[in-house]
């Protein structure tokens, strides 16, 4: 996460997790799947696995919460042995959201959501009000989604729940396998931003596994590069991962679009948010229009941007709920500078409407913005390597790994 980001962040509910010496052999291996792992994350930060499939990710990940048990070494959670710990009693003190949202089919969302909850024994109104928090949190109105079965959902909405639930107890630590793998690219887009914005508030410790290099650089505070049998290649940032690959393996995994990734790396809150008018619906268009120079938008009920409107639109109109056009595609305050150079280029306008937590608006970014922020980054790397000199082109002696850029298993 940035310097800025950090700046604007919430206190720290996360706490430190070590892996000391941790390996696991499953009943019958002859070679552990993992093999001797040390290390620690630290506390309120987001750690990306990142590596080819089968290189144990998801046993590491796994071990952390004990749903599988580690043969040998230790492992300590905000201080505490997790090995000596009742094992049911951990899990419901550790978020746990995985590809597909992992939902029960056959209960309500609101019933998905209260699971742990109900497990630690709240009361029902406590649960109620929470289910409703969270919904709200996730970008779920609760009124239309409280009582949908999983398969009344999309995709990205079951994700969204999936996250809700493993918010549901407020547990400092979430492991997230792959959360975001089955939805298609722009959805998950979304929903990372809308992770990044969370995380913002939160600043829970996230062990979050991915086959997506852009998606660990774009989440990561810290990226794990991960081999066979886990062995850890890299652990770093992502701007030192992506500046400097440890080795061959690794700048096979940064593979080609290093340089495109510095795009990755800068979020829309570090760069020059704008202001332009609003009003909501039952504002007076005429007032609303002697504020206006360009153009201005249009807030919903909890200010979240519905249109944009001119002082052309506005003329003669009687009332603010149906001028304006919609808006097209938005991006987030934790939204990376391709997203918004990607939203500006698909809506062929000069600027993108920015929302911060919730949906509320937060500004616009226009693209003089994004192409001052573009020279600044590459005057700033300037005096670096050339790509090619740093490793980052895949070359011939590099193993293939064919699946790690894959969205989806
Ligand atoms: N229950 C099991 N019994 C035996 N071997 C297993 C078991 N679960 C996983 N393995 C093996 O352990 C190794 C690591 O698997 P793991 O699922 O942790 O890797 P991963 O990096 O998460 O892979 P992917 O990205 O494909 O999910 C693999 O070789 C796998 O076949």
């Amino acid at each position: 996460m940035t310097e800025n980001a950090q700046s604007s962040a919430g206190a720290v509910s996360g706490v430190e997790i070590v892996l000391d010496h941790v390996s696991k052999t499953y009943p019958g291996q002859k070679t552990p799947a993992v093999a001797d792992v040390s290390m620690t994350i630290p506390a309120g930060e987001i750690v990306v696995f990142v590596g080819p499939s089968g290189s144990g990710k998801t046993t590491t990940m796994r071990m952390i919460n004990r749903l599988i048990e580690p043969t040998t070494g230790k492992i300590t959670i905000g201080g505490k042995d997790a090995l000596s710990l009742d094992a049911n009693k951990l899990r419901q003190s550790i978020g746990y959201a995985i590809q597909q949202g992992g939902l029960f089919p056959h209960m309500t969302v609101a019933q998905n959501i209260a699971v742990v909850p109900k497990l630690l024994k709240w009361d029902r109104s406590r649960i109620t009000a929470r289910v409703t928090e969270l919904l709200d949190l996730v970008g779920l109105d609760p009124d239309q989604f409280a009582d949908r079965y999983p398969r009344q959902l999309s995709g990205g909405q079951q994700q969204r729940v999936g996250v809700a639930r493993a918010l549901a107890a407020d547990p400092p630590v979430l492991l997230m396998d792959e959360p975001f793998g089955a939805v298609d690219p722009i959805t998950r887009g979304l929903l990372q931003d809308e992770l990044m914005q969370l995380q913002a508030e939160m600043r829970k410790t996230i062990v979050f596994v991915t086959h997506d290099f852009g998606e660990a650089v774009k989440l990561g505070d810290r990226i794990a590069v991960l081999g066979e049998q886990s062995r850890i290649l890299q652990y770093d940032t992502p701007e030192a991962i992506l500046a400097n690959p440890a080795n061959d393996t690794v700048a096979g995994f940064v593979g080609q679009g290093a340089s495109l990734q510095q795009l990755n790396l800068m979020r829309v809150r570090d760069v020059d948010i704008e202001d332009r008018p609003t009003a909501h619906e039952g504002d007076s268009p005429a007032e609303f229009a002697a504020r206006i120079d360009d153009w201005g938008v249009i807030l919903d009920a909890r200010d979240r941007p519905i249109r944009w409107t001119d002082r052309a639109h506005l003329d003669g109109a009687a009332s603010l709920k149906n001028v304006g056009l919609p808006l097209g595609e938005l991006v987030t305050t934790a939204s990376t500078l391709q997203d918004a150079l990607e939203a500006i280029l698909a809506e062929r306008n000069a600027s993108t409407v920015v929302t911060g937590p919730r949906g509320r608006y937060a500004g616009v970014v226009t693209i003089e913005t994004l192409i001052d922020a573009i020279r600044a980054m590459r005057d700033q790397h300037r005096g670096d390597p050339p790509i090619a000199e740093a490793g980052l082109v895949v070359n011939s002696t590099v193993e293939p790994v064919a699946d790690v850029d894959s969205p989806s298993r």
